[in-house]
């Protein structure tokens, strides 16, 4: 049976709240009330999105749903390299940062760091390049061939409509944090990552799960140094946890996806469920969604991340009947879609794609939708879409 739980007391203030993981019992939080709309007049040049993740942690995944709601297939750069980085659709440009590495495999081999290590990214070459194309220029940028571990010829990039930037260090370097419009950061727990890890290497790479083991721990300390703390930059992050619903579940099949929205970003209006501000947690399962073991939970509200105001979209479990999603989105708002069922449209258009049945790949699909609606109040044009 359907139930569904709506908090409207509040003992703490937001600030003592517990973050991570916790049930927010509070009251309904009046802050959301205003509009943050904030376009930027006379711009030229492109909108700027950063992603921020891990390697392996469902980057292309995430870029496919994105761009595809603006257009056009996105492939790399027509006639090109064939090991190129990049990704190419009608009005978007995606530059993955590997391509700033400041050393080949054999120099990292040399310094004895990882392309983990803020040292082994060439931060001024991505930040003139960023500069370069915000201000309507083309640029070479290099390409690091992931096959053969050295640089390739450079690439020209001319600059597009929409420029993202995906990869280890987006937010590392102030000059070019600056310049984003909106940032979101891809937070795979350790748990999580292994599983999926394993799916990939050992299935179909061939690797050992010793290998595999031994790859993640040696990237671990560099990963919690100079990649985790961007988080607290990104406007959005999503959070990939183990579910909640199966006790000591140690598969990582089923994901409790939580989605950490700050407040007052320009341009950018949260979605929510059912009552904006308020603390809810739904379980939709019943008549209308089709839920088998372990169910779907959903939950909403205020938190603090990082000592900032945010609100948290939930969700703990997976769909059963992708089409039935309808009948969650209808209780959702400021999703920011352009007509009546766009969020199931999208996910059951990459249905097959890893995430399609689960939080990890509705929020990136909200997200994607935001993305769209961003670009649109500041670039002051329209996105045809096809409904
Ligand atoms: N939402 C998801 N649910 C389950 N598995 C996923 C999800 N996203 C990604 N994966 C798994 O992670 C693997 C890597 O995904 P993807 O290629 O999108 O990541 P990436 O960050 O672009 O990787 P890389 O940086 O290594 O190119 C996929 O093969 C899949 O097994
Ligand atoms: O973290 C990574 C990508 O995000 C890679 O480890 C880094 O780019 C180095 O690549 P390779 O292992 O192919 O030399």
């Amino acid at each position: 049976m359907a139930s569904m739980t709506m908090s409207a007391a509040c003992a703490q203030p937001l600030a003592a709240r517990k973050f991570q993981g916790s049930r927010v019992s509070g009251k309904s939080v009046v802050r959301a009330a205003k509009r943050n709309v904030t376009v930027k007049a006379e711009r030229d040049g492109p909108v700027l999105i950063g992603l921020a993740a891990d390697s392996g942690c469902g980057k292309s995944t995430f870029m496919r749903r994105m761009t595809s709601l603006f257009g056009g297939k996105a492939t790399p750069p027509e006639g090109g390299n064939p090991d190129s980085n990049t990704l190419i659709s009608d009005s978007t440009t995606v530059l993955c940062l590997d391509d700033y590495h400041l050393n080949d495999r054999n120099g990292r081999k040399e310094s004895g760091l990882t392309a983990l290590n803020l040292k082994e990214q060439n931060f001024d070459l991505m930040y003139e390049q960023t500069k370069a194309l915000m201000e309507g220029k083309a640029v070479d940028k290099p390409i690091y061939n992931h096959v053969t571990g050295v640089f390739d010829p450079a690439e020209k990039i001319e600059s597009p409509s929409i420029l993202i930037l995906e990869g280890l260090h987006p937010f590392a370097d102030e000059r070019v944090r600056d310049m984003f419009d909106f940032k979101i950061y891809l937070d795979i727990s350790d748990d999580v990552k292994f599983a999926w890890k394993i799916q990939r290497d050992m299935a179909e790479r061939g690797h050992s799960l010793e290998s595999i083991k031994a790859s993640i721990e040696a990237r671990k300390p560099d990963f919690d140094e100079f990649v985790d703390p961007q988080k607290q930059y990104a406007d959005i992050v999503i959070q990939v946890l183990p579910t909640q619903l199966i006790p000591d579940d140690n598969e990582g099949k089923i994901l409790r996806v939580r989605m950490i929205m700050k407040e007052g970003v320009e341009n950018f209006d949260a979605p929510y469920l059912f009552d904006e501000g308020s603390t809810i947690s739904w379980i939709p399962c019943g008549r209308k969604l089709t839920c088998s073991y372990p169910g779907i939970k959903f939950f909403y509200g205020p938190d603090t991340f990082f000592g900032e105001e945010v609100s948290v979209l939930e969700m703990d479990g997976q769909f059963d009947k992708l089409e039935e999603l309808i009948y969650v989105e209808s209780h959702l708002s400021n999703t920011s879609t352009k007509f009546y069922g766009e969020i199931t449209q999208q996910m059951l258009k990459y249905q097959n794609g890893p995430g399609s049945n689960n939080g990890t790949g509705l929020f990136q699909t909200l997200c994607g939708l935001k993305v769209r609606e961003l670009y649109e109040r500041i670039s002051e044009k329209e996105v045809v879409t096809a409904a």
